[in-house]
Formats: C-alpha cells, sequence, structure tokens
C-alpha cells in the first residue's frame, strides 16, 4: 500500500505549483478588470465562461473528472469576478480629484458623474488652485469648467492650461440649471441682492433685468449659497444648483432661471501625465501663428489635408503682443494616428508657440 506520506508529499508538491499558478492568473484577471473598467465593460462574461470551460473539459484524459472539472472552473471564475470587483472598487475609492468650489457645486455634480459617487472630491477657492493642488502626490486629477452652451469660454482656465505642464485626460457635460434660492420664509419681493458667479448672471439676465437687484459677483454659484445661508438675511439670494440649495437648506423661490433651457457647461478633466487609450477620439492643442499673411489659414489648412474634423477653434491674447493670439484647437482623432502626427509636427514647426493638451474622449 502507498504509503499516505508519500501520497500528501506529491499533493503538497502539486498545490504549490497550483499556488504559483493561481497567482499568476489573479494578477492576469486583474489587467482585464483594469481593462473593464476603462471601457466601462461588464465583469461577468457568460460567453467566455462557457468556452472557457469547454475548452478545458476538453483537454481532460480521465473523462470520470468532468463534472469536477467543471465545477472547479465555475468556482475558480466565481474568484475571479469577485477579485476583479474589488480591483474596479479599490481604483474608484482610490482617486481624488480636485474642484472648484464647494460641496454642491456645478464642478462637483461633474466630477461625480466622471470619476462616480466613490471618488473623493476636494474643494479649492480659485480655478488655478486646481492646477497648483495637483502637485500634491494624493490629488489624482483636477475637474474645471470649460465653456457653456450660452456664454461661450471659461478664458481663465484656457489660459491656465497654457500656464502649467497638465493634460486634459477627460471631458464632461453637464446640463445646468440654475435656481433662485433664499432662506426659510424669503419671497421673490424680498430680494434685494444677489449672490452668483458672473457666469450665472449672464445665463440668468432675461430674469434678472428690470428688478432692480444688485448683483454682487462671487467665486463661484455654491460659495454664494453657503453665504446665504450663513447670513441669514431674507433680502440676500444665491444662484445655483438644486445640489447647492439642499446642502445649504435654502428654499428655491424660483426654479430654471436660465435664459435658455438648453444650458450646458462642458467641464474638462486635468491629470499629471498624457493619458493614451485606443478609445480616446479628441485632441487638443494650443499654438500661436505668426502675424504673417496666411499663417494661420496654413495651419488650419493642413487638418483639412489630413481629413482632420476640428470641433472646436478658440482664442486668447499673447498678454504684451498686441493683436496676436494664442489658438486652441480641439479635434476628432487619436495621437498615435499618422495623420494625426502629421498635422501637429506641421502646426509644431510653423508656430511660435505650440503645446500638446491632451488627448482624450470625446
Ligand atoms: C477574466 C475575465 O472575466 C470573467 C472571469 C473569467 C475568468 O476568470 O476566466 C472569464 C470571464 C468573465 O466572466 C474575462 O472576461 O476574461
Amino acid at each position: 500500500m502507498t504509503d499516505l506520506k508519500e501520497l500528501r508529499g506529491k499533493i503538497d508538491d502539486i498545490d504549490r505549483k497550483i499556488v504559483e499558478l493561481f497567482q499568476e492568473r489573479m494578477e492576469i484577471v486583474s489587467g482585464v478588470a483594469k481593462y473593464k473598467k476603462e471601457k466601462g465593460l461588464p465583469v461577468l462574461n457568460s460567453i467566455r465562461e462557457g468556452e472557457l470551460i469547454e475548452k478545458n473539459i476538453n483537454y481532460l484524459k480521465n473523462k470520470e473528472l468532468t463534472p469536477y472539472l467543471k465545477e472547479f472552473y465555475i468556482k475558480l471564475m466565481d474568484l475571479s469576478k469577485d477579485y476583479q470587483r474589488l480591483q474596479i472598487d479599490k481604483a474608484k475609492e482610490g482617486i481624488n480629484v480636485c474642484f472648484q468650489g464647494t460641496t454642491g457645486s456645478y464642478s462637483q455634480e461633474a466630477l461625480f458623474e466622471y470619476f462616480g459617487s466613490d471618488a473623493t472630491s476636494y474643494p479649492v477657492k480659485e480655478f488655478e488652485d486646481v492646477f497648483k493642488k495637483l502637485k500634491d502626490d494624493n490629488i489624482s486629477y483636477g475637474v474645471l469648467p470649460i465653456e457653456n452652451s450660452s456664454t461661450g469660454a471659461i478664458n481663465e482656465v484656457y489660459d491656465l492650461l497654457r500656464k502649467y505642464g497638465l493634460y486634459i485626460v477627460g471631458n464632461m457635460t453637464l446640463k445646468i440649471n440654475h435656481n433662485l434660492m433664499a432662506i426659510e420664509g424669503a419671497k421673490l419681493e424680498d430680494i434685494k441682492t444677489v449672490y452668483s458667479h458672473p457666469q450665472a448672471f449672464k445665463q440668468c439676465s432675461e430674469f434678472l433685468k428690470d428688478k432692480g437687484l444688485e448683483l454682487i459677483g462671487y467665486h463661484n454659484t455654491a460659495v454664494s449659497a453657503e453665504l446665504v445661508s450663513e447670513k441669514k438675511d431674507k433680502t440676500m439670494a444665491a444662484i445655483g444648483s438644486k445640489k447647492a440649495a439642499e446642502v445649504n437648506n435654502l428654499k428655491i423661490i424660483k426654479n430654471n432661471i436660465n435664459n435658455d433651457d438648453s444650458n450646458y457647461t462642458r467641464f474638462i478633466i486635468i491629470g499629471k501625465t498624457l493619458e493614451t487609450s485606443d478609445i480616446n477620439d479628441a485632441i487638443s492643442i494650443v499654438f500661436s501663428s505668426p502675424n504673417k499673411v496666411g499663417a494661420l489659414y496654413d495651419s488650419l489648412g493642413i487638418f483639412k489635408k489630413n481629413n482632420l474634423n476640428m470641433i472646436r477653434i478658440e482664442s486668447r491674447p499673447v498678454v504684451g503682443k498686441p493683436w496676436e493670439y494664442f489658438f486652441y484647437i480641439d479635434f476628432e482623432g487619436d495621437i498615435n494616428n499618422e495623420h494625426v502626427k502629421e498635422a501637429i509636427d506641421y502646426i509644431q514647426n510653423n508656430s511660435s508657440y505650440f503645446k500638446f493638451l491632451g488627448n482624450y474622449k470625446k
């Protein structure tokens, strides 16, 4: 009779190999989880599981073991999916993102939409603070408004993108509904002063006109709501999101006061490194053309020559050089595409200033 000790010794040797292979398999599974997270794919893929079980059963020499091997794979893949879910959750928890404003601001709303509500959000006072804060090791990304569908570009953010060596890694459009809010008991007739971001005043100009209200520009819509809540003054109101009213215990006196119901703000996500991925389909660059005949025409012509669709163009003045401009171009493409490379090379070689701002998903 075979010695039990000897058999167990053999099992121990096999188990060591199994542990090694199990670990190796789980490491690869973790890579699959990362890919699925990026592409927004579900963890479970029943078709792949079915094929995998069938294929591995075919490798079996002892067919009596078929139901056992099947069960083994079902359990193994359940563990694999548990591990993938854990990796995905951990990746979300670990993300610290900075935004300008305070709790309840539109930027924070965009942040949670983009990163999920498990992300940790850090408020800062000024747009520039978002860029500065990214120097901290524990902050991975920043969220900033870049343009509004009714009032146009947020110039300060465009200028800051040139100043700091950071990259646009994502993009998020949010529908903006502005509300007039004040403390409990206040009525529209009581309001004398309204606090909000100047952009919000512009977006609600129709509602605000001819009401004799004093408009006081403030850092941010949600900070304005916070102020009105603190002062407990019936003559003060703020313009901001429903969320800002909620978190500051304010009552909405009038909702949806924006001039245009289709009022959207586009936010950008900035990061420390250029993030490339095969799902990225938009590119942002900034350059300045020499002040001579046809220079800008030639630069823009290169997009047509390479069949690249320009989505947006903005210009900002070059401070200290009157009537010279920085041109910000967004166009469709992936940095690894040859036509994109050709267009970028051309612009880079024919501009007095050039900066690559990022490749991200449109
Ligand atoms: C690893 C994957 O995710 C899940 C787990 C599988 C596995 O552990 O082999 C197979 C299919 C999916 O349900 C995958 O999709 O390949």
